[in-house]
């Protein structure tokens, strides 16, 4: 691979011989991974299920090595969000942060996804997870990979982070900035990170995460644990941002230890000879089967100082509470298809975007999120068209067979490209919405009528036909 000559000037001045090591492992194959969504199963049940070999991760019990060959998007489990695709040494994160069920916790650089679905699995369904992405057009692929993995507790946001400050000041148990870097850890993974490289591109991302990290301060609780990742090895965006975090707002470093992952953050990296930063963790790929990232985990001391004084800067929300006149279709809907335990739990936590309904997650206000840039407020259940009630892709995902009343569960891996390429299924059912499935996994939804089911798999994830 050809190296920026900076980059390889800068490391080999820092780590001296070790870097002949370092520039040695870009030649190397990258590693692939897929981790348990552990919503649907648990570990043990999807290497039962896959028809390729895994390899346990030691830092992620959800997680797996798989061979380079395998092709894990194409199976037709990773359409019933079973797994997620994952380099395995990018789940380390998470099991930093270690998110527990009833936690509220805000992934504030989420796209496309990895770790919100990671935090989701490790909730059970409990809490709040916020993913926020700035970027637009990154947006849209988070917030398919959080429906595909089925998770009813999320919102999703398209924000800067500073403006999530209003809503959800001193608000988060846990905080994830996984912070857009220079991405010297991901070279072999992606090629933009390779051209897009400079010495003046490491300073900028340096401005970025200062001022990601100021908004990240003032929306976690006090006593809260914040977990700040990225794939690059510059000191200046990970020890040296870390030390001047800390000099300027009162935080602990917190040790990560995780089994397999023994290199540390570097006190001659820092300015002034930090020596906490050694509990930080550094993932070097000449030692780890996987990509380089450094990980350090803060726990917040006492409040913010300052009084919030962020302003509400956006026009009046579009969303709104739906009353029972609203709700009509829905009704109808639910009434005659969902299972009576899943509709109520719905219950008071209906609202609408438009013509777009979602059930809010609990503990959420209206007021609190009302002034953001939602791209998915929570749950979305569906549409509602001119006299009618469209059920969403997201709520088939979220809903196990048992919880619907019309179903197809698909047996034959065939018939499940079928479904997934768009085709109809020529299955007789009771007429109406069904719920698709493979092998007891949901899949998406159908519309039965004359004996055929009309395909209800959305257009722009379905599998190109060949
Ligand atoms: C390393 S990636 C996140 C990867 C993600 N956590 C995952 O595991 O899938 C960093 C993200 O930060 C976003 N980003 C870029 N500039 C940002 C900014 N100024 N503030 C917040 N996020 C930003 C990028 O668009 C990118 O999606």
């Amino acid at each position: 691979m050809n190296l920026p000559q900076d980059f390889k000037d800068k490391m080999r001045r820092l780590m001296k011989e070790e870097s002949d090591g370092l520039f040695d492992s870009y030649e190397q194959p990258e590693s692939k991974g897929i981790r348990t969504n552990t919503l649907k199963l648990s570990p043990q049940e999807l290497s039962k299920k896959l028809p390729f070999e895994t390899q346990g991760v030691t830092w992620c019990n959800e997680g797996f090595y798989i061979d380079s060959e395998v092709r894990p998007g194409k199976n037709p489990y990773y359409y019933c969000g079973l797994y997620y695709v994952q380099e395995p040494t990018a789940m380390a994160a998470v099991e930093a942060l270690a998110p527990e069920p009833g936690d509220w916790v805000l992934d504030l650089c989420a796209a496309p996804g990895g770790k919100s679905t990671q935090i989701a699995s490790k909730l059970q369904g409990q809490g709040l997870l916020v993913a926020n992405e700035l970027v637009n057009s990154r947006a849209g692929v988070l917030s398919t990979n959080i429906e595909r993995m089925g998770i009813a507790n999320a919102i999703i946001t398209n924000e800067f982070p500073e403006r999530l400050v209003d809503s959800f000041y001193e608000s988060f148990d846990k905080i994830l900035v996984d912070a857009p870097c220079s991405g010297e850890g991901m070279f072999r993974k992606d090629p933009g990170a390779l051209s897009d490289w400079s010495l003046e591109r490491v300073d900028r991302c340096v401005g970025k995460q200062e001022k990601i990290l100021e908004s990240a301060h003032r929306l976690l609780k006090p006593g809260g644990v914040l977990v700040y990742s990225t794939c690059t090895f510059s000191p200046e965006e990970n020890e040296q941002i870390i030390e001047a975090f800390v000099s300027k707002y009162s935080y602990a470093l917190e040790s990560v230890d995780l089994p397999g992952l023994e290199d540390h953050g570097r006190t001659e990296w820092t300015k002034k000879g930090m020596p906490d930063i050694a509990k930080a963790l550094r993932i070097m790929p000449m030692k780890v089967k996987g990509e380089g990232h450094f990980i350090v985990k803060l726990v917040k001391i006492g409040s913010c100082t300052e009084e919030n004084t962020a302003t509400q800067g956006y026009a009046k929300s579009r969303l709104k509470k739906a009353t029972k006149t609203d709700l009509g279709d829905y009704e109808s809907f639910a009434k005659l298809f969902l299972t009576e335990g899943f509709y109520k739990n719905l219950g008071n936590r209906l609202y609408l975007l438009g013509d777009h309904l979602y059930a809010l997650p609990e503990g959420i206000l209206l007021e609190t999120i009302a002034n953001l840039k939602l791209l998915r407020p929570g749950l979305h259940l569906g549409e509602f068209k001119k006299n009618r009630f469209e059920p969403s892709y997201a709520l088939a995902m979220a809903l196990r067979l048992s919880e619907a009343k019309n179903v197809c569960d698909l047996k034959d891996e065939v018939q499940a490209y079928n479904y997934l390429k768009g085709q109809a299924l020529n299955v007789g059912t009771q007429k109406g919405w069904v719920l698709i499935g493979y092998q007891g996994n949901s899949l998406g939804f159908g519309k039965a009528s004359e004996g055929m089911i009309k395909n209800h798999y959305p257009k722009g994830l379905r599998i190109r036909k060949k």
